[in-house]
């Protein structure tokens, strides 16, 4: 569905040049959830303006939705539907009238845009606010509304840029919601950004992970925290067994960090949940009793950290003024 390769963009202007995107290649098959994660002004928004022809790449090609980016960039647009940042068009538009134009836009007849509002509104809780001034809609709503305007002509493909960005918790879990029911429901491929690491975590299928304008990670959640450092565990035993527990834990499968405090050996295997069972009963068959234990799967912060030696947070920067 995205084949990019080599996709790079450079600002340049009053002598000042920025690499916001430095050469990525993209793969994204049919039917995918990706997410595009890296901390502010990592490149993700110009990744995505490039996939969806809004700007032109300084270098590199992809094809997307089946077609040319540079080549068929009419083609490209038909295809695919572009929710961004800021989303709307407009004061003085209702619910209807906001998707309305949208798909006149698409040149979709009044008849055919007309059921899809209904459809949409069904399909995106927004049922009985047809009627409502866009203006007047939570923060939540207002999301489930640019949703609805990049569905309208019923793209295969859909670009989110930073879906929830300044929702509430309960506003994130639902829309978190409706985008899992566009894939399972209607087969349409997602490719997000976020700097959510949980958002990742919870709703993609697959992650790309952004820094400084190049790809420093790709893999499903659970493959990127395995790759970084393994499950943390940690067990306590009684004072006289500490040196033999944590013998016994370092012949674990893959283990390694081991390190004793007080009564507590913590160290770090591949799985924890299948280290854990073998480890008890090796600790059994030397008489030595674990009095309680706790494993923590890695978050995709220590990904990140391990991986560009910053946390997101710390990564995100002051971004320099605009310059095209
Ligand atoms: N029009 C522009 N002119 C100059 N520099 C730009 C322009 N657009 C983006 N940049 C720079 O390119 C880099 C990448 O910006 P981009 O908006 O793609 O990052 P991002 O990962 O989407 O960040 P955010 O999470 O804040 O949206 C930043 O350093 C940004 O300042």
């Amino acid at each position: 569905m995205i084949k990019a390769r080599g996709l790079a963009r450079r600002f340049s202007a009053r002598g000042r040049t920025v690499d916001a995107v430095r050469g990525v290649d993209i793969d994204v098959a049919d039917g995918e959830l990706v997410g595009f994660l890296g901390p502010n002004g990592a490149g993700k928004t110009t990744t995505l303006r490039m996939l969806t022809t809004l700007l032109r790449p300084t270098a590199g090609e992809a094809s997307v939705g089946g077609c040319d980016l540079l080549a068929d960039p009419v083609g490209v647009r038909r295809n695919i539907g572009y929710v961004a940042q800021g989303g709307g068009t407009g004061p003085g538009f209702t619910v209807a009238e906001e998707i309305e134009l949208q798909g006149r836009l698409y040149g979709m007849s009044v008849p055919a845009v007309r059921a899809r509002i209904a459809e949409l509104a069904e399909r995106l809780d927004l049922a009985g606010m047809e009627k409502r001034y866009a203006a007047t809609l939570s923060g939540g709503q207002r999301r489930r509304l640019d949703v609805a305007l990049g569905l309208v002509h019923t793209p295969r493909l859909v670009f989110l840029d930073e879906p929830t960005t300044g929702l509430d918790p309960q506003s994130r879990a639902n829309l978190w919601e409706h985008i899992r029911a566009l894939r399972a429901e209607h087969g349409v491929t997602v490719f997000l950004t976020t700097h959510y690491l949980d958002e990742a975590d919870s709703l993609c299928d697959r992650i790309l992970v952004i820094d400084n304008g190049e790809i420093v990670a790709e893999g499903s959640p659970d493959s990127l925290k395995e790759r970084v450092s393994g499950d943390a565990a940690s067990i306590v035993v009684p004072a006289g067994s500490v040196g033999a527990a944590a013998e016994i834990a370092g012949r674990l499968p893959g283990a390694h960090d081991v390190s004793t405090v007080d009564t507590t050996v913590r160290f770090r295997v591949p799985r924890g949940d299948t280290a854990m069972p073998e480890l008890l009963r090796a600790l059994d068959s030397e008489g030595i009793t674990m009095t309680a234990m706790q494993v923590h799967r890695p978050t995709l912060d220590d990904v990140f950290l391990t991986l560009t030696g910053r946390t997101l947070r710390d990564a995100e920067r002051k971004e320099p003024a605009d310059v095209a």
